[in-house]
């Protein structure tokens, strides 16, 4: 199933919280990199394991092992890094890929700044990770640049995605996953998620929050 929009317990409180207007800098980003951490264990649940046996504390013991499975977590800035320690915090042998996409704020249009992407991606599976998935320009973006460069596993961790931005994404690469902790309501005229989380790059960073 492309989109996996998660129920779980911890991640439907811990998203309530991210939503209150008065929330600090500080707790939302604790909570986007927990969330981060959340939706990672939920997107990573088919890796495959192998049995191989170890010298345990009262002699040879068997034990399972993620099997087969290089990993490249790819945070889109700025906003990404605010999850990228929750998902290294998980799969903390990962390599890196860093991503910069701004979006036009009257056009909506993604575009790219930066791309320093690790090799071997045609062995990798790329976990791109941003908090918000709008009109989905970004996303596309990201993908599109990661499938030239090789990469043909590739799942999408955000806190927060509008129904808009999905469809468009999945149309444009379905076979890629999507893990969300919510698929909210719709986005407004200036392309932002409603009810969503506001600004999720200027609450990270603490930059000025624009007018949304
Ligand atoms: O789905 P889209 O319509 O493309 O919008 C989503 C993008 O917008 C935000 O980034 P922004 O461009 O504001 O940059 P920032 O992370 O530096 O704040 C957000 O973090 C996503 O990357
Ligand atoms: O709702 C939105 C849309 C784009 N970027 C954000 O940070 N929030
Ligand atoms: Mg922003």
């Amino acid at each position: 199933m492309p989109i996996h929009e998660v129920k779980h317990p911890l991640i439907r409180h811990k998203l309530g919280l991210m939503r209150r207007a008065d929330i600090s800098t500080k707790n939302f980003r604790e909570l986007a990199q927990e969330v981060g951490a959340l939706l990672t264990y939920e997107a990573t649940k088919d890796f495959n394991l192998q049995e191989k046996t170890i010298e345990g504390w009262a002699g040879p013991v068997s034990v399972e092992q993620i099997h087969g499975k290089k990993v490249t977590i790819v945070p889109i800035l700025r906003a990404g890094l605010g999850m990228l320690d929750g998902v290294l915090s998980l799969i903390p042998v990962a390599r890196v890929s860093v991503v910069g996409q701004i979006r036009n704020e009257e056009t909506l249009e993604a575009s790219t700044y930066l791309e320093k992407l690790v090799g071997e991606l045609d062995q990798r599976m790329a976990l791109i990770v941003d908090p918000m998935l709008a009109t989905g320009g970004s996303m596309i973006s990201t993908i599109d640049l990661l499938k030239k460069a090789g990469s043909t596993e590739i799942r999408a961790l955000v806190l927060v995605a509008a129904p808009e931005g999905v469809e468009r994404v999945l149309e444009a690469h379905p076979d890629v996953s999507i893990y969300t902790a919510s698929v909210d309501d719709h986005l407004n005229d200036k392309g932002y998620i409603l009810p969503g989380l506001g600004d999720a790059g200027d609450k990270i960073f603490g930059t000025k929050q624009k007018d949304v």
